[in-house]
Parts: structure tokens; C-alpha cells; sequence
């Protein structure tokens, strides 16, 4: 659990950065969008809106003439002027606040002239239309330079937006790309830190705080829970004259290659450390007295016959080997331990090289 927690930390840190980096963005994305769409409608609306004020200029003489075709004409462009900035005062609504206050202001000032006009300007006079119609040209003129204005505006401020969000988005994916990776790290030098202090750095075997620490649950925890576990304790003879004889670093040397090949002799369950010095162990699950023997003649032999590197290739080096087989489910490790080491002490003082039983 506490190896994966990093890892989980790291995945979920950049997860939740990146699906809070895109939200940001959807949701500016979400409220720029409609807002440009209402000030695209207000802008085309006002166009429109001069256009019609134009055509009124234009067939102003013609009001209050009966049955005129320009004056029926008129009235129809007023009507449209009028429903149309009704129209453009009900999108101005949609608006934020400070926008939508002016725009209804331009709007209620030009609403106010074309009621003067519309919706009769048949019965209107020519000269109440040029009265009233500058007035109206010029405050719809001045709602489209202020629409004009605000977009233009709107549009700056969207731009540095927008690249406030990427920056943002950027920083954000960056942060959680580099704690991700230093957790990562992290995790690799706390698995290198815990390789280091359960190994020996000689032979690369378990080191005796690991061994000690391991070997008595697998006694305990073997199964079936009466199958035999041998324990073999192995102690090279007379290693100090090999130290003396040809210096430390061929002894350390001699001591990794019986490493190896103990690792070699050794079987995937068996669990073989480096004591210290030149001892050794071997906790072997499901192997009785005369497998472990097997195992132990074998190493024996190995080891007699050992190709010792130069400069020490005319050493001689053996080994003494004590074993202990525990048969019962209840045995102690502390018990089966003292008695692989007394038949160690045995082997060592009936002539070395040998393996007693204990
Ligand atoms: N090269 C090397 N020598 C070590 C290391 N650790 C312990 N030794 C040496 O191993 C030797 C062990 O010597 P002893 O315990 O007297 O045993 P022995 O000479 O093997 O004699 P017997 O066990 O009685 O056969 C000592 O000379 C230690 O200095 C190591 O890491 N490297």
C-alpha cells in the first residue's frame, strides 16, 4: 500500500490538474461564446436599424399624402424601425450589467423618436418627421459606434483571456507532469534505499537483519504445516589465511563466487543470506535430512573443487556445514537455529570440510 500510494498521488494530481485545466477552458469557452453571439445580433440589428432610417429620410416628403404607395411604403419602414429596436431592446437584456444599462439607454432615446413617427406617419406631416428624424439618425448611430466600441474591446480582453487559460493550462499540466516524475524518482531511490538494507553488498544475498527478519515466518508459515524444513548454517575453514595469504580483496572476492554459488546450488524457495564474515545460510522449505545433506554434499564438493582467481589459485578452500531439520508445525526458529549451529561447531571440531547433523 505505501509503495503504490505515490504513484497513485502522482496519477491523481495530474488527472485532476489536467481535467481542471480543461474545465477552464470549456467553461471560458461556454460564457464567451453566446455573449459574442448577442453582441453580433445587436451589431447586425443596428445596421439595419440605420438602413432603415435612411429609407425614412428618403420618403419623408411622401407623409400624410392618402393612398400614396411611398407613403404606405413610409409607414411599413417605420413599423419594422420600431419592432426592431423593440427586438434589440430585448436582446440587450442578455447583456452584462454595465453593457446592457447603456445599450437600453440608446434604445429607450430612439424608441421615444420613432413613436413620435410611427405607427401613423401617414397622418404625419413632412415637417414632424425632419424634426424628430436627425435626433433618431444620430442615437442610433451613436448605439452602433458604441456596439462597434465594445466589441472591439470584448475582443482584446477574449484574446488575453484565452492566453491567460493556455498560460494557465500550460503551468498547470507542467506542475503536475514535474511532481509526477519526482515521485517517480522518488519511489526508485526509496525501492534502491530498501534493496540496500535488507541486501549484502558483497554477495548481493539477504544480509542477517533480512535473513533473521524472514526465515522465522517461513518456518511457521509452511505448508502443508508438517512438511520438513532444513536449516544449514556454512562457515568457510581457515578463511583468515586466505585473507592473510593473498590480502582482503581476493578474500572479498572468494566470498562473493561462494555467493554465487550458493545462489546457483540454492533452490527459488530457498532463502540464503550472508550472516557476515565468512558465514553463511540456508533456509530450505520442504527438505528432510536427506535432501539438505544432498544440497550440502553438493556445495561441499563445489566448493573443494573451487576455481579459486589469481592470485589465490593455489589456496585450498572448504567448508563446514551444521544442519537442523525441523518436522512439526510448532518448532521454534530459535531452537532449530542453536541446533544447525552446534552441529557446525561439530563439523569444525571433527576436521572441517564436513557436514554434521544436529
Ligand atoms: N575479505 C574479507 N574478509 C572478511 C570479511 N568479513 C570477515 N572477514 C574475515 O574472515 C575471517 C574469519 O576468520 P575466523 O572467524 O577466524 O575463521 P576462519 O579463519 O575461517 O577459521 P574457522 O572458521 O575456524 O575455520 C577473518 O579474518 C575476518 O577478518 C569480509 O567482508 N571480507
Amino acid at each position: 500500500m505505501t509503495r503504490v500510494f505515490p504513484l497513485v498521488l502522482a496519477a491523481g494530481v495530474t488527472l485532476l490538474s489536467t481535467a481542471s485545466a480543461l474545465l477552464l477552458l470549456g467553461y471560458l469557452s461556454q460564457v464567451r461564446q453566446p455573449m459574442g453571439v448577442v453582441r453580433d445580433a445587436l451589431i447586425i440589428e443596428t445596421a439595419r436599424s440605420q438602413e432603415n432610417v435612411a429609407s425614412i429620410a428618403s420618403l419623408k416628403q411622401f407623409a400624410g399624402i392618402d393612398n400614396s404607395p411611398r407613403a404606405h411604403e413610409l409607414t411599413q419602414v417605420a413599423d419594422t424601425l420600431q419592432h426592431r429596436l423593440r427586438t434589440l431592446a430585448g436582446t440587450a437584456t442578455r447583456l452584462p450589467t454595465s453593457q446592457r444599462d447603456s445599450v437600453v439607454g440608446y434604445l429607450q432615446r430612439a424608441e421615444h423618436s420613432i413613436n413620435l413617427i410611427a405607427p401613423s406617419p401617414l397622418s404625419d406631416t413632412t415637417a414632424d418627421i425632419t424634426d424628430t428624424l436627425p435626433g433618431l439618425a444620430s442615437t442610433i448611430d451613436e448605439l452602433a459606434i458604441y456596439l462597434m466600441e465594445t466589441e472591439s474591446h470584448q475582443r482584446k480582453l477574449d484574446r488575453r483571456l484565452a492566453l491567460v487559460a493556455t498560460v494557465l493550462t500550460a503551468l498547470v499540466l507542467m506542475v503536475g507532469m514535474v511532481l509526477f516524475v519526482a515521485l517517480l524518482r522518488l519511489e526508485r531511490h526509496s525501492n534502491a534505499l530498501r534493496y540496500l538494507a535488507m541486501t549484502d553488498d558483497l554477495t548481493q544475498l539477504y544480509n542477517r537483519r533480512q535473513w533473521l527478519d524472514q526465515a522465522p515466518h517461513l518456518l511457521a508459515l509452511r505448508r502443508p504445516a508438517d512438511s520438513p524444513v532444513a536449516l544449514m548454517l556454512l562457515d568457510l575453514d581457515n578463511f583468515k589465511r586466505i585473507n592473510d595469504g593473498y590480502g582482503h580483496p581476493t578474500g572479498d572476492k572468494v566470498l562473493k563466487s561462494f555467493g554465487e554459488m550458493l545462489k546457483r546450488v540454492a533452490r527459488r524457495s530457498d532463502l540464503a543470506a550472508r550472516l557476515g564474515g565468512d558465514e553463511f545460510a540456508l533456509l530450505m522449505p520442504q527438505a528432510d535430512a536427506r535432501n539438505a545433506e544432498t544440497v550440502g554434499e553438493r556445495i561441499r564438493h563445489e566448493t573443494e573443487h573451487f576455481d579459486l582467481t589469481q592470485p589465490a589459485g593455489g589456496a585450498n578452500l572448504t567448508v563446514s556445514i551444521g544442519i537442523a531439520v525441523s518436522s512439526h508445525a510448532d518448532d521454534d526458529f530459535s531452537t532449530l537455529y542453536r541446533r544447525a549451529d552446534q552441529a557446525l561447531y561439530q563439523a569444525k571440531h571433527q576436521g572441517r570440510n564436513c557436514i554434521r547433523l544436529g
